[in-house]
């Protein structure tokens, strides 16, 4: 096991974790998605499994993002429904996930470039302070205690990253990977029951990749994740279930073995290959067209 992916309770930290298994199920249904004129999505639906760990992949502008983005409440579906823990969330708005046990990470790593580390991962953190966060973070003597708990729960969601070392550091001084595991710090320090990923390999060296990996199998010990990736190594070992989408629909679902033996999955891919070959193709051709190739 690597660094990344310490067993709960190994954190150094007296803060109780989750240890609780994960009970809640994200159910999307039927979800629609139309920006202007552009069908992005078309009566997907997919169900994030209490624990599971869910993939969502599929070929550039498959839809992808847009389904994440509807998870996240960034995108408001034309038509679906989402229900979470049992109850249908009717306007769902990022504000409102943390207090729901959701956390993201999107595309980037979105860290605030004026607060230190350990700050950024204590904002991740506000849901469990009393005394609200600005206070808390900016040490309002009433938040004292408040303030001291978060601190311990951002160190050791550091630790579980294994990126502790880094807590009083600006987030610009450091290298892009290390970002990520601070962004993916802030997104845990919230203990949520779900986890939403939009491409957490992104920028990672293969050695990197495998640790998320195993810290991803290793989470989803205490909350569900959906993944949304490109590297198909790592979704394939990591997801319980996987959702291919291509052109806005839903075109397979099942265990990575399924999809991976699936047809219109490899179609799909084929065609992708075979478009960005096209493109080269006729690329070239226009470049020795003009004698420059
Ligand atoms: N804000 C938007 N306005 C208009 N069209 C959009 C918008 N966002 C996405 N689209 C279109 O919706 C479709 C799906 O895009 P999306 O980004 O969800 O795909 P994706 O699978 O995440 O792609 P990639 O793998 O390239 O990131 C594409 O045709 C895209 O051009």
């Amino acid at each position: 096991m690597g660094p990344l992916a310490q067993p709960p309770g190994t954190t150094g930290s007296s803060t109780p974790r989750q240890d609780r298994p994960p009970t809640s199920r994200l159910e999307m249904t039927g979800i629609s998605v139309a920006f202007g004129g552009v069908r992005a999505l078309t009566d997907v639906s997919l169900t994030v499994e209490p624990g599971q760990v869910h993939g969502l992949i599929g070929p550039n502008g498959a839809g992808k993002t847009t389904m994440f983005n509807v998870a996240c409440g960034l995108v408001r579906p034309t038509e679906g429904r989402i229900t979470w823990r049992g109850q249908e969330l009717r306007r769902l708005r990022p504000a409102q996930l943390s207090g729901l046990g959701i956390a993201r990470t999107l595309q980037g790593v979105g860290l605030f470039p004026g607060l230190t580390v350990l700050e950024n991962v204590m904002v991740g953190a506000h849901r469990h302070a009393r005394a609200g966060f600005f206070s808390a973070l900016f040490a309002i003597p009433t938040a004292d205690r408040d303030e001291a708990r978060l601190r311990e729960r951002a160190l050791a969601a550091l630790t579980e990253l294994d990126a502790e070392e880094f807590a009083g550091r600006y987030p610009g001084s450091l290298p892009y990977p290390v970002q990520k595991r601070v962004a993916l710090a802030r997104a845990l320090v919230a203990e949520p029951e779900l986890l939403l990923l939009d491409e957490p390999a992104s920028g990672l060296s293969e050695d990197e990749m495998h640790e998320l990996g195993e810290l991803i199998r290793h989470l989803s010990g205490r909350m569900s994740v959906l993944l949304v990736e490109h590297h198909m190594d790592l979704v394939m070992r990591v997801c319980d279930q996987i959702t291919v989408l291509d052109s806005g629909e839903q075109i397979a679902a099942g265990t990575p073995e399924q999809v991976q033996n699936d047809p219109a999955v490899t179609e799909a891919y084929l065609g992708d290959a075979v478009d960005a070959e096209a493109d080269a193709a006729e690329l070239a051709a226009s470049d020795g067209g003009t004698g420059r190739g």
